[in-house]
């Protein structure tokens, strides 16, 4: 089946840049430099989160803007109002006329995991339009790989749980929000509340409701209506009076007094399920979680919290109460409940209270499924709530993650950056006091070469003008930098990085789509041994250079650096 391609969001064109791309395009115009031939890598130098891997996620968004790099007549009247009036009209002439026709773009594949300095994108043609390319191609990548490979650690944290994105609300702006369901999906999320992000790409949208469903029911008056039809045959019931006979029934179970349990929160509940029959989801934190919460420490103090001494299921004890007597009701009529939300107080004891209490009805009732029921958390989970609440031992089996997943509260930007590394075949070199801003020069290409057993060993930057490494013939890697750091690598797999993708004006291979580029990102994290990904100190994957690039980066590192001299 072809695939429809999906469109790109509008805002992505050619002014979304930075004004000194279109200045320095002018002055290169003006220097004669509209036929130089340029080679720009696009890499990041630094994993982020404090990990060792990256996933390189945005190619996709790249390669649509290529397809449609042009300066509308618009455009054009903008700049010759924002520019110096000395800008001479020939010039909007050439610019009205460019296009991606001439660029080259190779990349590594969307979804794989990505490491500093190994380019994950070279980008060559005329000078002038490879480098007006570049705030655009930095803006997709960026935050595309920062978002996929901050879901991806989620993932990993979570294992088997089902993750939602529900970050919409928090985003950095609407556009942020539509990225960040996007990419969290490819990430290894299974689905998002944001709606449109659903219909663009086609990612399962879900949800539960909001604390003002509850809160907008006083008390049973507020319900129209009380009836549901059995899912199967039959007439009408009153699913209120099933759930208030429920209700009683239930309460020696959760040793707790009627008048605890709240008849709005009830009314609430009983309206949804109305609704949703098949799909009754409820929110259970909205009329206890404040006596619970009291005794809780605070987030920031050190887990875990202070627990209530007495084993009864106090907590929460009106909105368990009421879900098992609406999800009961229901059962009575031939429904399944889905499960609860927990958006306050101790997730893990909680999970725990609200899951002995449903395998105690599943064994009273002879329910089996009600021990399945999903236990879903939400309230400013971040990667190292997970983390804890695994340690901890809990009985979630989804979370609702927003503000810290779509924020990267742990580190808002991947800092990719696009340097010149060739013109007209002469290779350029950025130096700098700091050496992991030095740039690799030449153009060049990169390879992944793995062991027997399928781990990645390393990445290896060759000069392009290299052959490739061979299947089980040694290679020597060597350290960029540090003259005596080196390997000798036998390749049992070599895998190029870097191939073509934009070429003569078109997208010359078959592209993945979202849910390819998803798996790509879990069978790539496959690849790398765990040490690599563990979340505290991990081990750093290795980036090498061939002995030919090592020697050319060094000799062009002494030829490019002055000699000072000391006084
Ligand atoms: N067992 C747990 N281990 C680690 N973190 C937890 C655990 N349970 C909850 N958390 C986290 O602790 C924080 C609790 O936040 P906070 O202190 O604001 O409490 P709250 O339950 O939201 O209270 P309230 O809604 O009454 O203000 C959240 O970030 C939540 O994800
Ligand atoms: O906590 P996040 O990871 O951002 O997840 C999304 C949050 O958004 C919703 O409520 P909102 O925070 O708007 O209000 P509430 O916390 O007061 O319920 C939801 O209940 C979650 O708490
Ligand atoms: O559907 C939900 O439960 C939801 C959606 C967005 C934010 N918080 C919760
Ligand atoms: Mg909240």
């Amino acid at each position: 089946m072809t695939e429809r391609r999906l469109g790109q969001n509008g805002i992505v064109q050619p002014l979304l840049t930075d004004l000194y791309q279109i200045t320095m395009a002018y002055a290169y115009w003006k220097s004669g430099k509209t036929k130089d031939y340029s080679v720009f890598d696009l890499f990041f130098r630094k994993n982020p989160f404090q990990g060792e891997f990256t996933i390189f996620a945005g190619l996709e968004e790249c390669l649509k803007f290529l397809e449609k790099f042009h300066y509308s007549i618009s455009d054009i009247e903008y700049l010759k109002q924002t520019l110096p009036p000395n800008i001479e009209e020939e010039f909007y002439e050439f610019l009205s006329t460019v296009s991606a026709k001439d660029v080259t773009l190779y990349a590594i594949a969307e979804g794989s995991v990505a490491f500093p300095r190994v380019p994950l994108m070279r980008v060559e043609g005329p000078l002038i339009i490879v480098q007006l390319l570049e705030t655009t191609l930095l803006t997709l990548v960026n935050y595309a790989s920062l978002m996929a490979t901050n879901a991806a650690r989620y993932r990993m944290a979570a294992g088997n749980m089902k993750l939602f994105e529900f970050g919409l609300r928090r985003a950095q702006g609407p556009d942020g929000g539509l990225s960040a369901s996007k990419y969290s999906y490819i990430g290894g999320f299974d689905g998002t509340s944001n709606v449109l992000a659903g219909k663009l790409f086609n990612i399962p949208v879900k949800g539960t409701h909001a604390h003002a469903y509850i809160t907008s029911f006083n008390g049973f008056t507020d319900l129209r209506n009380t009836m549901l039809q059995p899912k199967q045959e039959g007439e009408s019931r009153d699913l209120l009076q099933l759930a208030l006979s429920w209700r009683s029934n239930l309460i020696p179970t959760f040793k707790v007094v009627a008048s605890e349990a709240s008849d709005g929160e009830l009314a609430a509940l009983i309206s949804f399920a109305i609704a949703f029959p098949d799909g009754f989801m409820a929110l259970v934190d909205t009329y206890d979680v404040k006596r619970y919460s009291c005794r809780m420490t605070h987030a920031t103090s050190v887990w875990p919290v202070t627990l209530p001494n007495t084993q009864s299921h106090n907590e929460y004890r009106s909105g368990l109460l009421n879900f098992c007597s609406v999800a009961l009701a229901l059962n009575d009529l031939g429904y399944r409940a889905i499960g609860i939300r927990l958006d306050s107080g101790d997730l893990a004891y909680l999970s725990n209270v609200a899951r002995q209490l449903f395998n105690e009805i599943s064994e009273k009732y002879d329910i089996p499924w009600f021990e399945d029921l999903m236990i879903m958390a939400s309230n400013d989970i971040n990667e190292e709530t997970i983390l804890s609440l695994n340690e901890q031992g809990h009985k979630i089996n989804c979370f609702g993650i927003g503000t810290h997943l779509v924020t990267c509260q742990r580190q808002p930007a991947l800092g990719c950056v696009y340097k010149l590394v060739e013109l007209n075949g002469q290779p350029r070199i950025k130096l700098s006091q700091d050496v992991a801003k030095v740039t690799m020069p030449g153009r060049k290409d990169a390879y992944r070469l793995y062991s027997e057993s399928g781990h990645a060993l390393v990445d290896l930057l060759q000069r392009s003008t290299e052959p490739p490494p061979d299947i089980n013939e040694k290679v020597l890697c060597r350290h960029p930098f540090i003259e005596s750091k080196r390997a000798y690598v036998i390749p049992s797999r070599v895998e190029k990085l870097l191939t073509v993708y934009w070429k003569d004006g078109a997208i010359c291979q078959a592209l993945p789509n979202l849910q390819q580029i998803k798996e790509r990102v879990q069978t790539s994290l496959k690849t790398l041994r765990p040490d690599i990904k563990r979340n505290l100190n991990p081990t750093p994957f290795k980036v090498a250079v061939s002995d030919c690039l090592y020697t050319f980066l060094h000799d062009l590192w002494l030829e490019n650096a002055p000699i000072g001299e000391l006084s």
